[in-house]
């Protein structure tokens, strides 16, 4: 099941299981990105934001040098908050690093513009230390800039992250271009089973991010997780990585740790009773989100009211 592929609105697939690069140190990445390459990963999910995309390009460019082509990759990154207004210099800054001259996947990081002339780069602030965010551009300006990008060639589809469901009607009010997926937090947590169905009403496929419950990967110590993992004699993460796939969904799990980068690729088939177990959790312990980054902007994410 690990080499499986979802369809997309653009008539492309898109691989299950990705690599993730957040947080993934320098001096760390590249070899994580080779290695990853090296034991069958087809999928890279990247982000000017995260810093390291010119490592993450050492390691894609050491890949194609041991002959992997690159059409046989799916790589995706996203546009950074401060450069709505600057869409396709940012893909161009991405690209450059990478050492690419096309990604299959182009995202909108989050819908909230911020201000490109601010006191950072990249999280400007105000004196009060909240973030500075730019209300003289909408993410639908945004969205309109994204459309132009399909006739450079620079991008093989366009899609959105972190995107509830009121943030993609208003969205699909004004949109050309249906958006390919929705890169969305999603863990036995965290469902968030009516994003999952507008998505999937509209042909938008849903990737989930922080599987593992991001950072320290805090969700492979729940007990029914355990359970579940031990009656399969797999790992924890193998069934929080399986529970995607098993929903139609692909899954980006993030290490810089070659014998976890080879252990997640184990992706099982869950038994119905698996997935009502899984579900069960969020009933008995109630609905965590690991990342929620202080825009200090309501997203629409009922949990977040
Ligand atoms: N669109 C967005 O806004 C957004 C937000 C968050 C994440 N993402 C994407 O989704 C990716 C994954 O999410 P994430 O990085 O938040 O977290 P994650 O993949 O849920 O968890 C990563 C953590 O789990 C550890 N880990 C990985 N495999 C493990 C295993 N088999 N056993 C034990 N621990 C393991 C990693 O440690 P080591 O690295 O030390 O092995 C790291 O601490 C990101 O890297 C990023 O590409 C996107
Ligand atoms: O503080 C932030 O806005 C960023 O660190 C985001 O949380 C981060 O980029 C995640 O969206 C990971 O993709």
């Amino acid at each position: 099941m690990t080499d499986t592929l979802f369809p997309l609105n653009t008539g492309a697939k898109i691989p299950a299981l990705g690599l993730g690069t957040w947080q993934s140190e320098p001096g760390q990445v590249k070899k994580a990105v080779s290695h990853a390459l090296s034991v069958g990963y087809k999928h890279i999910d990247c982000a000017y934001v995260y810093g390291n995309e010119d490592e993450v390009g050492a390691g894609l460019a050491e890949g194609f040098q041991s002959g992997i082509k690159r059409e046989d990759l799916f790589v995706t990154t996203k546009l950074w908050c401060t450069y709505h207004s600057r869409v396709e210099e940012n893909l161009d800054l991405s690209l450059k690093s990478l050492g690419l001259d096309y990604v299959d996947l182009y995202l909108m990081h989050w819908p909230v513009p911020m201000n490109p002339k601010g006191n950072h780069p990249n999280l400007p602030k105000h004196p009060d230390g909240s973030r500075d965010l730019d209300t003289s551009w909408s993410y639908i300006k945004t969205w309109k800039e994204m459309e132009k990008l399909a006739k450079t060639g620079k991008v093989k589809a366009i899609g959105v992250a972190n995107f509830s469901v009121k943030y993609l009607e208003e969205l699909l009010h004004d949109a050309t271009v249906i958006p390919a997926v929705n890169q969305i937090e999603n863990h036995p947590y965290l469902p968030q089973q009516d994003i999952v169905d507008f998505c999937r009403s509209k042909g938008i496929h849903i990737t989930a991010y922080s599987p593992l419950g991001s950072t320290g990967s805090p969700l492979m110590k729940e007990e029914a997780i355990q359970e579940i993992a031990k009656r399969h004699s797999v790992s924890a993460g193998a069934v929080l990585l399986s529970y995607h796939v098993a929903r139609g969904n692909s899954v980006l799990a993030k290490s810089v740790t070659p014998s976890r980068i080879e252990e997640n690729r184990n992706i099982i088939e869950l038994e119905s009773s698996d997935l009502k177990a899984l579900e069960k959790i969020l009933k008995d312990k109630g609905v965590t989100r690991f990342v929620h980054p202080a825009f200090g902007v309501n997203l629409g994410f009922p949990d977040k009211q």
